[in-house]
């Protein structure tokens, strides 16, 4: 993994180049710096996206950027939008106003998806065909291989790497329907990781998953972000599956994302409110006529 398809962003060197110069430059604000002091855009940026359901709203002037290296946790109570975020991040669906853009490029002109690693949530749960770990991983080269064609040298080093990152080598061999939850979560981030994406996506990842996976999870995650230079998006409800390495938190509150701190006050409160199941407030409706609503 790791490769040098694109400018990622280098850990502090661009600064350190800019303070020893003692350039300043002003900063565009969807952009970052990589090792050599040039900037690439954001991996995923939401530029004042705006989206609802049949003129429900959902979300109002969303404003979120996420960089390379960087581990953004999305948080907020059932219903907040979380999910209607992701499904806007992989155009799956397109926003009533306001633009998203993955890597600079707004998402519906994106052609190569394998930058992109998405992990849906259990998926795999009730997979009724007995398909090994090694397999499943494996099939996340059809996007860039297609069906039929062999893997090359590189492609099946990266599948070695992504079994190997996830800690699921002892598992390979064995049929995933057959695994525990937390076993399936790592089988499933692997596959999303064989394309060497440099954008993660990761939607609940901890559901169901004990303790130890978990922590196994949040170690690999860890490699991921300071190794890799990967950005990711974890969403989920629960803020002790991200607390000490997220970069940043937001939860989505009235249909905006809004950046919370690690002080464990604040993540005890708001997971208190999460746990309260209390229901995500309705962002806040302001007339236009082609606004949802
Ligand atoms: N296909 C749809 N049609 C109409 N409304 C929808 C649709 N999908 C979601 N919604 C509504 O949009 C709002 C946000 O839903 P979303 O699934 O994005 O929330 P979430 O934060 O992911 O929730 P959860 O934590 O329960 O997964 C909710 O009020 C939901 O009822």
């Amino acid at each position: 993994m790791g490769g040098s398809r694109l400018p990622r962003r280098a850990d502090g060197a661009g600064g350190d180049v800019l303070r020893r110069t003692g350039v300043h430059p002003v900063i565009p604000p969807d952009t970052t710096a990589d090792a050599a002091g040039a900037y690439a855009p954001a991996a995923l940026a939401f530029e004042q996206v705006t989206f609802g359901y049949q003129r429900i709203p959902v979300l109002r002037d969303v404003n979120l950027r996420i960089h390379a290296g960087e581990f953004v946790a999305i948080v907020g109570p059932n219903g907040s939008g979380k999910s209607t975020l992701v499904k806007l991040g992989l155009g799956l669906m397109r926003p009533t106003h306001g633009t998203v853009r993955l890597f600079g490029t707004p998402v519906d002109q994106v052609e190569e998806w394998w930058r992109v690693g998405y992990v849906p949530q259990r998926a795999m749960a009730d997979a009724a065909l007995p398909i090994s770990v090694e397999e499943v991983v494996r099939s996340g080269l059809v996007a860039r291989l297609g069906l039929l064609r062999r893997m090359n040298r590189a492609q099946r080093e990266r599948v070695e790497h992504a079994i190997d990152v996830m800690g699921i080598a002892p598992l390979r061999k064995q049929a995933v329907n057959r695994l525990s939850g937390g076993q399936q979560q790592r089988v499933l981030i692997a596959r999303a990781l064989v394309t060497d994406p440099e954008l993660l996506v990761l939607d609940e990842p901890t559901t169901g998953v004990d303790t130890d996976a978990r922590r196994i999870l949040r170690e690999s995650l860890e490699h991921l972000i300071t190794h890799e230079r990967v950005a990711i998006a974890y969403i989920s409800h629960e803020p002790e599956g991200f607390v000490g390495i997220a970069h940043r938190i937001v939860e989505m509150r009235a249909g905006r994302p809004v950046e919370r701190s690690h002080a464990d006050a604040d993540i005890v409160a708001m997971a208190h409110r999460i746990d309260e199941g209390r229901e995500a407030e309705p962002p806040p409706v302001e007339g236009g006529a082609d606004e949802p609503r």
